[in-house]
């Protein structure tokens, strides 16, 4: 069982920890016909979402380790957030701060590999994604994948095999949206907790199983997003793909949860913070989390194992 104390998931790892690293095989992901992307653990009939050919630089970043990346950022301030609204599933977009703080998630994360984002459907995580990724030092382009109708795939093809190796396909799915705050989303936090007790509210906000009033429990959001990480996601990362994930509060509580083995218990203190990129590193099947990656300026402290160094090191020679 993971140990976790009251905290927000930030925090560094010295570089000392250098682990040798076995040969990595890369195996992409697969377009199905209805334009989702699932990945099977079958090598052969296995596509990239792009049909990406993996580019030199991150070839050989895989080929000296057997890990992948993954990048859980909770989306910037929003606009209820400021005003102390519960949002919950009401699709609000970012405040200028917000904003800033998604630039910053991103230059933290600017020497990080990233092959595929998964966002929510939910405008304020959309954002805080495609602003991080303005930063990011390799300058592949994030493409949002439209799949809501035949016409939506034809339309938003890309017909040049360059163009698509400089390319990020970006999922939005329902499943990573906030939890559903039910009767309690619009309403002032302060004012709910003066009307229905501060022990009410904060059983609403952080239990595991005791949902709001017609609205989701973290249980009940753990169900579809933590099924959706498991379903979608994690054959990615086996795959060989570097993940960002940039979503809620609530649904990145739950596969938190899942990824740090937490107890229903445990859960209850975990906090994250808005736009605090969290680095997992994912290895032979585990994961193992390696803090908040601080700014490629600060120099010696960083959430970088042998093969995140070997990346950031083709980075320096690469690129201008
Ligand atoms: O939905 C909301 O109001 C916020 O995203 C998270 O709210 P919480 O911190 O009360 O869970």
């Amino acid at each position: 069982m993971a140990t976790t104390t009251s905290h927000h998931l930030v925090g560094t790892i010295q570089t000392s920890e250098i682990n040798k690293m076995s040969a990595f095989h890369n195996r992409p992901g697969r377009i199905s016909k209805s334009g989702l992307i699932h990945a099977s653990t079958s090598q052969s009939s296995l596509v990239d979402p792009f049909q990406l050919q993996s580019t030199k630089i991150d070839n050989d970043s895989r080929k000296k380790s057997n890990e992948v990346a993954l990048i859980l950022i909770r989306h910037g301030e929003s606009l209820w957030n400021e005003k102390n609204l519960f949002t919950g599933c009401v699709d609000v977009p970012l405040t200028e701060k917000g904003v800033e703080e998604a630039i910053e998630a991103g230059r933290r994360i600017s020497n990080i590999p990233v092959d595929m984002i998964y966002t929510s459907a939910l405008i304020r995580a959309q954002m805080t994604a495609m602003l991080a990724m303005t930063q990011h030092r390799r300058k592949k382009v994030p493409i949002v994948m439209h799949d809501e109708s035949e016409r939506a795939k034809a339309w938003s093809q890309i017909y040049s095999a360059e163009t698509k190796k400089q390319s990020i396909p970006v999922i939005a799915a329902w499943q990573l949206n906030e939890r559903m705050y039910g009767e309690l989303q619009g309403l002032n936090k302060k004012e709910t907790a003066d009307r229905f007790g501060q022990e009410q509210v904060h059983e609403w906000r952080r239990s595991y199983d005791i949902p709001p009033p017609n609205g989701e429990s973290l249980e009940m959001c753990a169900e579809r997003a933590v099924a959706y990480f498991k379903e979608q996601i994690e054959p990615q990362l086996l795959n060989g793909k570097n993940v960002m994930i940039s979503a809620h509060g609530n649904s990145l509580r739950s596969i938190i949860m899942y990824l740090d083995r937490l107890t229903s218990q445990e859960v209850i203190s975990l906090e994250l913070s808005t736009g605090i990129p969290m680095l997992y590193i994912f290895k032979e099947g585990k994961f193992i989390r390696r803090g908040s990656p601080v700014g490629p300026s600060e120099a010696g402290v960083y959430a970088y194992t042998r093969s995140l160094a070997l990346y950031r090191q083709k980075l320096d020679e690469t690129l201008p």
